[in-house]
């Protein structure tokens, strides 16, 4: 059976970088965006029943993600509603990515991890890190979203500090250098522990 690693972090903080350092390390990739983007595509299977709940989000039987970031920006419920449509479906795709289990060690780059209770899946979890000012900065520095919108999002999450405590791993991604070094002393850790098993 593969060791399950869960990866999380706040928004910004370096989850999809170190994802990819655990990749090149020989690790198999599960990111709950790129899950999410999926559902989201044309015909996916959130366009249904996103479509039914807020009509207004869906473009060409797509969902359109510029329409549902304003949606949320002028009402914080909508993400609500978003979020129990969207979940489960999540939760579904990763059970299928868990059961072929493409590598001895599987990494779950999950925003959300602790908050949808998805730790309960992972034999570990390991934390990214940043100060909050060099978060924001690269957050905005993305151009994707604006500072009222981080600050939504922002608050839907848990703190960092919170998510650290119920870490067993933590990663500082101040730089990739760092970042890097981290990410092979748990593999070390871990692949010492599937040894011993
Ligand atoms: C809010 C949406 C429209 C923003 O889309 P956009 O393309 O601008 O950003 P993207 O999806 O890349 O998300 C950026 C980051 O925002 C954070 N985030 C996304 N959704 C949520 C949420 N429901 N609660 C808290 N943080 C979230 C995550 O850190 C994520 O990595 C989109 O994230 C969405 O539809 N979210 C609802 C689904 C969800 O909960 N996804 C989280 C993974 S399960
Ligand atoms: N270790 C690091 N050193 C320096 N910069 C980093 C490091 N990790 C990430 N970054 C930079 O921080 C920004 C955000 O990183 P990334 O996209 O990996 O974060 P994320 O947590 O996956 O974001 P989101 O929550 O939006 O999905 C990017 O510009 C990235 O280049």
């Amino acid at each position: 059976m593969s060791f399950c690693l869960g990866l999380t972090g706040s928004i910004g903080m370096g989850k999809s970088t170190t994802a990819r350092m655990f990749k090149s390390a020989g690790c198999a990739i599960w990111d709950a965006d790129q899950a999410v983007h999926r559902l989201y595509e044309k015909y996916g299977a959130a366009v249904a029943p996103i479509a039914a709940a807020l009509p207004e989000a869906i473009t060409d039987n797509t969902v359109d993600r510029r329409k549902l970031r304003d949606l949320i920006t002028r009402d914080s419920t909508v993400l609500v509603q978003l979020e129990t449509i969207v979940h489960p479906l999540v939760q579904a795709d990763r059970k299928t990515f868990r059961d072929q289990a493409p590598a001895e060690v599987l990494v779950f780059d999950i925003p959300l991890l602790f908050e949808t209770g998805a730790e309960i899946e992972m034999d570990a979890v390991a934390c990214v890190h940043v100060s909050a000012e060099r978060q924001k900065e690269r957050v905005l520095a993305r151009g994707t979203m604006t500072e009222v919108q981080f600050q939504k999002i922002l608050e839907k999450q848990m703190p960092i500090s919170e998510k650290l405590t119920r870490s067993e791993f933590h990663i500082e991604t101040d730089t990739l250098d760092h970042a890097q070094k981290q990410v092979e002393d748990i593999l070390t850790q871990i692949r010492k522990r599937i040894s011993h098993a």
